[in-house]
C-alpha cells in the first residue's frame, strides 16, 4: 500500500466530522469551552449615561469662563442614581460608573474642583460630552457578540455574563477512550517485570487531549490477545466514544493485532500508513459515527500523531477551528537531505537577534522521550527536501 500524504489524511480524516450537539451549562462552569451557537445580547451595556470618571456633574456652559463656582445639590453613585434634575449653575457630586443626572452635560473631573461644605468651585471648563460613557457605548440589547465556535475564553465569557446570560448552550465535549495495547507493558507508577515497560502513551494522549476539551475514558492497558483487543474495542462502543484512541500494535509484526481485530469487530478502515515520520503505521477508521484513530506504540510516533491528527480531529468535533502553530525559524545547524516521508524533528527553538533560531537534537530515535520533553517544536522536513546549511529558514511547529 502507497503511504499517504499526511495533508490527504488529514482531510480523509476529517472529512464529514462535524460539531457535536449542545448542551446547557451554567456561565461559571463555561471557561474554555465552545459556544454552540451565536450570542446577541440580552441588554444594553451601560444601560444609562454614565459618568467615566470620580467628580461633578455639570452644565459645561456654566464653566465656560472659570473659576466659576456652582452650587453642589446632591450626589449620584454607582448603583444609586440621582433622581433630581440640575438646573443651571448647579452640580452633583457623582463617581465612576453612576448614572448622569438629568440636566447635566460633562463631568468636571474632582482633581479641576475645590468643593467647600456646598459649593464647588471649578478651575478648569469642560467639553459637553466630557468624561460620559453613553447607553450603548458596549452595546445594545440584539447586537450580535459573539459567533458560534467562539471558544469561551475569559474576555469572552465575561462578555457573556454582561450581556445578560446565566446559561450558555456549548458544544459537547468530545469523549475519548483511550486503549494501550502491548504485553510489555504495566501501568505507570508499578514496577515492571522481566522485559516489561511502563506504559506512558496514554499519559500524553490523555493530556493534551484534556487540555483541548475532550473528556476522556482511560480503558488502561490489554495484551496483544485478539480477544482482549476486541474486549477493549467493546468496553470503548460501549461508553459512546466519539473517537477510540489505540496505542500501539499499528505496525506489521505478528503481535500486531489491532488493526485486524478493528476491521473483525465491524471498523470500516478509511486509511492506514502515512507518508511521515514518526508515526508512518497511523490508522484511520469507523464504526459508524465513532471515530478510531491506530497511533504507533512508539512515544514519539504517539505524540506527534496526536499532535497531527488527534488534535485537529477533537477540535472539529468541538465545533472550533484548529490553527496549529507554524512559525518561521533559522536553522542552527545543517540538515541531510529528506526521504519520501514528511519529517517531523524534535528540535529546541529560542528567540535569536534575527527571529527564532531551531536546533534540531541530533538523535531522533521515536522512542526517545527525553529529547521530546527537551523539545518545544518540530521542524517539518518536506518530503523530498534537499539538504538544508545553517542560516536557512525553515518551517516549524510550536509545540510549547
Ligand atoms: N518491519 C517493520 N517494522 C516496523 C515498522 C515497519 O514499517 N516495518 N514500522 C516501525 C514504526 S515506524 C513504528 S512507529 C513502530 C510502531 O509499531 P506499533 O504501533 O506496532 O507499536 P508497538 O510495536 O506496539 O510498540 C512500539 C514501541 O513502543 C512501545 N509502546 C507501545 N505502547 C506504548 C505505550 N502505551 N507507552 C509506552 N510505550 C509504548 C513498545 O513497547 C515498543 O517499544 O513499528 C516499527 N516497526
Ligand atoms: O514512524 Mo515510527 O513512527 O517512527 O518509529
Amino acid at each position: 500500500m502507497a503511504l499517504l500524504p499526511v495533508d490527504e489524511a488529514l482531510d480523509r480524516m476529517l472529512d464529514g466530522v462535524r460539531a457535536l450537539d449542545s448542551e446547557d451549562v451554567p456561565i461559571a462552569a463555561a471557561a474554555g469551552r465552545v459556544l454552540a451557537s451565536a450570542l446577541s445580547a440580552r441588554r444594553t451595556q451601560p444601560p444609562f449615561d454614565a459618568s467615566a470618571m470620580d467628580g461633578y456633574a455639570v452644565r459645561a456652559a456654566d464653566l465656560a469662563n472659570p473659576p466659576a463656582r456652582l452650587r453642589l445639590i446632591g450626589a449620584s453613585a454607582a448603583g444609586k442614581r440621582y433622581a433630581g434634575r440640575l438646573g443651571p449653575g448647579e452640580a452633583v457630586r457623582i463617581f465612576t460608573g453612576a448614572p448622569m443626572p438629568q440636566g447635566a452635560d460633562a463631568i468636571l473631573i474632582q482633581e479641576n474642583a475645590e468643593a467647600d461644605g456646598d459649593v464647588v468651585e471649578a478651575r478648569e471648563s469642560v467639553e459637553p460630552g466630557r468624561h460620559i460613557r453613553r447607553a450603548g457605548l458596549d452595546f445594545e440589547q440584539g447586537d450580535v457578540l459573539l459567533d458560534a465556535g467562539r471558544v469561551l475564553d475569559p474576555a469572552a465569557l465575561s462578555l457573556a455574563g454582561a450581556a445578560g446570560y446565566g446559561r450558555l448552550p456549548v458544544v459537547r465535549r468530545p469523549r475519548i477512550a483511550i486503549v494501550a495495547t502491548g504485553d510489555e507493558l504495566v501501568p505507570p507508577g508499578t514496577e515492571p517485570g522481566p522485559d516489561q515497560i511502563v506504559a506512558s502513551n496514554n499519559l500524553s494522549v490523555a493530556a493534551l487531549a484534556r487540555a483541548d476539551g475532550a473528556e476522556i475514558v482511560d480503558l488502561g492497558i490489554v495484551g496483544d490477545d485478539r480477544a482482549a483487543i476486541a474486549g477493549a474495542i467493546r468496553a470503548a462502543l460501549g461508553e459512546a466514544a466519539d473517537i477510540i484512541v489505540t496505542l500501539g500494535g499499528a505496525s506489521v509484526g505478528e503481535h500486531d493485532l489491532v488493526r485486524e481485530v478493528l476491521v473483525g469487530e465491524g471498523m470500516e478502515l478509511a486509511f492506514w500508513k502515512i507518508a511521515m515520520r514518526p508515526g508512518k503505521p497511523l490508522m484511520f477508521g469507523r464504526f459508524g459515527g465513532t471515530r478510531v484513530l491506530g497511533l504507533p506504540g512508539n512515544p514519539v510516533s504517539t505524540f506527534v500523531c496526536s499532535h497531527l491528527f488527534l488534535r485537529p480531529l477533537v477540535a472539529r468535533f468541538s465545533g472550533r477551528t484548529y490553527l496549529p502553530e507554524l512559525r518561521s525559524a533559522i536553522l542552527a545547524q545543517p540538515m541531510k537531505a529528506n526521504d519520501h516521508r514528511q519529517d517531523y524533528v524534535r528540535a529546541s527553538v529560542i528567540s535569536g537577534q534575527d527571529g527564532l533560531m531551531a536546533s534540531p537534537f541530533d538523535v531522533q530515535d521515536s522512542s526517545m522521550l527525553s529529547t521530546l520533553a527537551a523539545s518545544n517544536a518540530l521542524i517539518i522536513r518536506e518530503p523530498g527536501a534537499p539538504a538544508s546549511a545553517a542560516g536557512e529558514r525553515c518551517r516549524v511547529l510550536m509545540l510549547r
